[in-house]
């Protein structure tokens, strides 16, 4: 290194680097995964987030005094992306497979064992969803073989071609509820290609839908799938968890940005993205202007709109036609003394997922206690258990007050479970807004918005919106915005940036 070769920057705040000044705009997962990368690059970051923490949708808090995630509380560890991240600021051995693997689906008043034999709800042949559907619905799966293969097209509600191939009920009892849990959304309306790439693909290779779930699950099984689970030591678990909680991730990733030399401004929005004179970008904020060589759009679909609209008209109007579903989790902790005293409770496994026919109002039941070790641990004397409500178009039980979510929660409760025993203590976590819809269509919209913006130099979105809702996906989604800007900022002879990227050592002199 040859020093703080470039100790002033246009926007005058102290820096520790010399490389190019980037701006993230988003302290979420992906905006984090970004700033992470392009610090650890070399790159100048300041992080801009308009809340009071970072974070988004992870966020650690406490039931009762003990510790527990009130956002998502699992993390696909089939993907390596969000493993790494945890690993690369100093979690790794913080890592936790879960302790039960098995599930459950609340089906005409039953827990029944959740199939294992499926990719996102649809069977590769019936027998696999034997226990959960009726023997009409179980016959209706094999027409599957006998009807003329499907036209799929570019695109499809996965929802509609799955009710075609093998009848309503798997979608209904199934598929809905598996989607329910991801996307908050409506199986009638989500895009198969977005939500099931690889199935999506399979179904257009081969003439039954049946076939393409067992071509899935054959290339599953060829390709070392857990591979990022086995390497650290969590066993091959599909899923990890954080021992203090997921929602602890994003603090440790804005922790180590910091140490490398980065700034984060919580409680910072960016009001305004302009363009300077020189083309550089600056981002306005209430307190000052920041010039910035490359911008990272990590906010929500609607905010990046506004700050693109004066930019890439196109983009913002595709954009802001982007849904989002707003949720509730409910987090609940009962004494166990208490438990023993009302008669004990059937929980099995992890949890269970809730089919909409049934007309239920909660969606899911998380069993933390018995998922978790770690929260079990923490809080051997409690069940923390919890429930969440709340499907894109069905929000109206989200306008109710806490104390109504809790109350229809034990009430659900009870009827799956037996669970009758009071709480000692319940926590409302509302994320309004929160997960973005992948209607039929999402991608090649999110295709278009991508082109609307190549024309922008250095400049790159990253977050739930576009290529994934999940954690791994969007820690993706920021790694690649920064690896892009990062090449995009090499190949730029610009002064500026020439400057002021990392010397090389050969060249023997301080700009
Ligand atoms: C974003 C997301 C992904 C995508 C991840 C990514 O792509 O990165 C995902 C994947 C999956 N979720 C799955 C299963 C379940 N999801 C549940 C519950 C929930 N998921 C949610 C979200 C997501 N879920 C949410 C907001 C809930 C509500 C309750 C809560 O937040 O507390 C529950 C019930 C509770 C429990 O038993 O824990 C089950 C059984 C399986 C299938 C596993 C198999 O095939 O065996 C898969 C692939």
């Amino acid at each position: 290194m040859n020093g703080p070769t470039n100790p002033q920057p246009t926007d005058g705040r102290p820096t520790t680097g010399n490389g190019p000044h980037v701006v993230v705009v988003g302290g979420g997962i992906a905006g984090l995964a970004a700033a992470h990368r392009l610090v650890t690059a070399g790159a100048r970051v300041t992080l801009l987030e308009g809340d009071e923490r970072v974070g988004g949708k992870l966020l650690a808090g406490e039931i009762a005094g003990a510790p527990v995630d009130l956002g998502a509380e699992s993390l696909l560890a089939r993907r390596p992306e969000a493993i790494a991240l945890a690993e690369a600021v100093g979690l790794g051995d913080r890592l936790q497979a879960p302790a039960t693997t098995t599930a459950s689906v609340w089906s005409r008043g039953q827990l029944v064992p959740m199939p294992k034999g499926h990719v996102m709800g649809v069977p590769g042949d019936a027998s696999a969803v034997a226990g959960l559907l009726s023997d009409e619905a179980l016959r209706r799966i094999d027409r599957d073989r006998e009807l003329p293969p499907t036209d799929i097209g570019d695109d499809i509600a996965i929802g509609a071609y799955v009710a075609e191939r093998m009848g309503h009920e798997v979608v209904d009892r199934l598929v809905e509820p598996l989607l329910g849990g991801v996307y908050a959304g409506d199986a009638y309306r989500i895009s198969m290609k977005a939500a099931v790439p690889a199935l999506f693909e399979a179904a257009r290779r081969h003439p039954t839908l049946a076939d393409a779930v067992r071509a899935v699950q054959r290339a599953g099984a060829a390709t070392p799938a857990d591979a990022a689970g086995a390497a650290t030591g969590l066993g091959g678990a599909a899923f990890a968890g954080l021992r203090g909680g997921i929602g602890t991730l994003p603090g440790a990733v804005a922790d180590a940005v910091r140490a490398a030399g980065g700034e984060i401004l919580t409680g910072t929005r960016a009001g305004a993205l302009l363009r300077g004179g020189d083309g550089r970008w600056r981002v306005a904020t209430r307190q000052r202007v920041l010039d910035a060589d490359a911008v990272v759009l990590a906010t929500p679909a609607d905010v990046t709109a506004g700050l693109l609209a004066a930019h890439a008209p196109a983009a913002a109007d595709e954009l802001a036609e982007i849904r989002y579903a707003s949720m509730a989790l409910v987090t609940l902790a009962f004494r166990r003394s208490d438990l023993t005293d009302t008669g004990l409770p059937a929980l099995p496994g992890s949890g269970f997922l809730v089919p909409p026919v049934d007309g239920h109002t909660i969606k899911a039941a998380t069993f933390s206690s018995q998922k978790w070790s770690w929260v079990a641990d923490a809080a051997p004397d409690l069940l923390v258990l919890r429930t969440s409500a709340g499907r894109r178009g069905e929000e109206e039980q989200l306008r109710r007050d806490d104390a109504h979510l809790v109350d229809v929660s034990l009430k659900d409760l009870s009827a799956a479970t037996g669970l009758t025993a009071r709480p000692v203590a319940s926590v409302v976590t509302r994320w309004n807004g929160g997960l973005p819809q992948y209607p039929v269509g999402h991608l090649a919209r999110v295709e278009r918005i991508r082109a609307a913006v190549t024309g922008l130099p250095a400049l790159r979105l990253a977050g739930a919106a576009y290529q994934g809702v999940g954690i791994p996906a969007c820690v993706a989604s920021g790694r690649r915005a920064a690896d892009e800007i990062l090449a995009e900022l090499a190949d730029t002879p610009n002064e500026i940036i020439a400057t002021s990227r990392t010397a090389d050592p050969g060249t023997g002199h301080c700009p």
